[in-house]
């Protein structure tokens, strides 16, 4: 599969012994090479080093040697396999620090900025894509929840299945990217990336902490918000530079984590002028609203510090994308890329035309509602939008239509009637991804904590119906949040990825005629 890089036996243990990994060695010589990596049975070929990970079966491993896989590397020994093995303690973390090498280490080649947070990756990860683009003639490379880029063609161009590849993915990409001749990479780390060791190994020159808020926790994903936050603060720990945003909770907790790897002299905290802060930590980078508007925003950056204003990003800019709380990823993209030399008028351009799939997308009516789809669908997404949207817009009625997902972040179910109660007039619930759950089930446990007898409440189960209902239906004036999906070209039903046509093109066909 990956024709262009290549490893050794010795090469592999030395690794694996480096960071204690190695269990056992069923090799008798050293000096094999290895051609291919791969973590899949249907994708190894000739010469392949194939990883036993995950919910393994020993079947694959008899694929994978039918297809060429001359050793394996397994967590357990398989004896009646006809090829040798590295046996190892942990086969995410080995996996991860294979695969750079493998690659010939291609971080080292493409300085990479880093985004976490509960909130706010992937529009903080395109407003930096589309300003370092400027700088960099479009040579930016992106690892995003939507799309993955590492050259300059189309076909370099990819939709993303996770928010953070595998590692064998990821550095596969890297060096992609690296081969595309692509100057840099910017990137989402999710705390599963952490907690699965995906990133394992990976240092980032520029890392970014967005914000936290519960979410992502419970079965398959993590036990309890403390593991969360230990995941997320992880891209602290592994950053040259760390940006941190003050107007988030827990700001010690991650502050200490940053200094535990990082000289105060790299860290920027930046925030929203006179919010009331958690620690009195001084903040490099301040900002404020100047304008704020259904369709976009206006602010101003003010350096507060020596090192912030090395930076030299004091300066006016408008934000393409509306919502009060993308001024603060708009700071952040702005801070990280002026790190890797964009200068204000790059930043300005690249803020004021960025668009996100599927995030605060407006489609304008003559003679109904104006309708946002948007990607929120957790209690501190929602919230945000809903309380951008009723500011703005105190008179018209705010109408949304989200569902939630099942078999995981079950607490978004509360967080999304907690929301809506707070800030909506009218809602629609219907399907978003059940997987094995009965979508009518979550709507009524989101429900639950909504006052039904203050905001109308409607199930219904299509979710094209109700979307459809909820648009035309609307008055001039009125709002109407469609959540959740955003472009999504399917909904995840049953283990199946069930083909839907995704609430932006649903919204688009309805608008032509409004
Ligand atoms: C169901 C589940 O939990 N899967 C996770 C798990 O996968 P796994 O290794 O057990 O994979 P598996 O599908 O059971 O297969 C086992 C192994 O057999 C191999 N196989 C399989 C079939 C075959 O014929 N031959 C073969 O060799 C597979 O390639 C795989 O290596 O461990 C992997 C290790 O990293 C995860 O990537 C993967 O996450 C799934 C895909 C997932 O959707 N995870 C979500 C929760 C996630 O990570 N989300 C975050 C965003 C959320 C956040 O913000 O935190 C993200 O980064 O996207
Ligand atoms: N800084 C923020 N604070 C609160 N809500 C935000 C913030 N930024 C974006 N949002 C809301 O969250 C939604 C998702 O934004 P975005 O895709 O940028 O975040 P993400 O961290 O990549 O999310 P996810 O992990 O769910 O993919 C947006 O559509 C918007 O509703």
């Amino acid at each position: 599969m990956h024709k262009l890089a290549q490893i050794t036996v010795a090469e592999v243990l030395v690794l694996l012994n480096e960071h204690n990994l190695l269990l056992e060695s069923q090799f008798s010589s050293s000096s094999h090479r290895f051609d291919q990596i791969a973590y899949n049975s249907k994708l190894v070929t000739d010469n392949c080093l194939f990883f036993c990970k995950g919910n393994f079966k020993p079947a694959y491993l008899d694929d994978a040697q039918k297809n060429g896989a001359t050793a394996y590397m397994s967590e357990k020994a398989y004896r009646n396999a006809a090829i040798p093995g590295f046996i190892v303690t942990n086969i995410q973390k080995a996996m991860s620090l294979v695969s750079a090498a493998f690659f010939g280490f291609p971080q080292d080649k493409l300085p990479t900025i880093a985004y976490t947070g509960t909130k706010g990756k992937t529009t903080s990860a395109y407003f930096t894509k589309a300003i370092l683009d400027q700088t960099y003639d479009r040579r930016v490379a992106l690892s995003s929840t939507i799309n993955t880029v590492v050259g300059l063609t189309s076909k370099d161009v990819v939709k993303s299945n996770l928010t953070t590849p595998e590692s064998l993915d990821l550095f596969t990409n890297m060096h992609q990217a690296v081969e595309n001749g692509m100057s840099h990479l910017v990137m989402e780390v999710s705390s599963q990336a952490y907690k699965k060791n995906r990133v394992y190994g990976l240092h980032y020159d520029v890392g970014v902490f967005l914000n936290i808020s519960p979410d992502h926790i419970g079965r398959n994903e993590h036990p309890t918000f403390a593991d969360y936050l230990h995941c997320k603060e992880q891209l602290l720990v592994n950053s040259n530079i760390c940006i941190l945003n003050a107007d988030g909770t827990h700001l010690t907790d991650i502050f200490y984590a940053a200094k535990t790897t990082t000289q105060p002299e790299n860290i920027f905290i930046y925030g929203r002028a006179s919010k009331n802060q958690e620690t009195d930590f001084p903040v490099d980078i301040e900002y404020r609203s100047l304008a704020d508007s259904l369709t976009e925003n206006q602010i101003q950056i003010t350096a507060k510090t020596e090192k912030a204003k090395a930076l030299k990003i004091d300066g006016v800019y408008k934000i393409g994308i509306p919502g009060d709380y993308n001024e603060g990823n708009a700071v952040a993209a702005a801070i990280t890329s002026a790190l890797m030399g964009a200068k204000p008028t790059e930043i300005e351009y690249g803020l004021a035309n960025t668009t996100v799939p599927g995030r605060m997308e407006i489609y304008q009516t003559k003679t109904h509602g104006t309708v946002y789809v948007d990607y929120a669908h957790n209690y501190g997404s929602l919230h945000s939008v809903l309380d951008f949207l009723k500011k703005q817009a105190p008179t018209g009625k705010v109408t949304v239509i989200t569902g939630s997902t099942g078999d995981k972040g079950i607490d978004r179910r509360e967080g999304l009637g907690k929301a809506i109660d707070e800030s909506a007039d009218q809602a629609y619930l219907t399907t978003d991804d059940p997987a094995t759950e009965d979508p009518k089930q979550i709507a009524k446990e989101i429900a639950d904590h909504i006052d039904t007898s203050r905001v109308a409440t409607t199930y219904i189960p299509d979710r094209k119906t109700a979307i459809t209902k909820a648009v035309t239906e609307s008055q001039k004036g009125d709002l109407v949040v469609v959540a959740g999906k955003g472009h999504d070209p399917y909904q995840k039903i049953n283990g199946k990825n069930v083909p839907y046509e995704g609430d932006a093109a649903i919204v688009k066909n309805l608008v032509k005629g409004l």
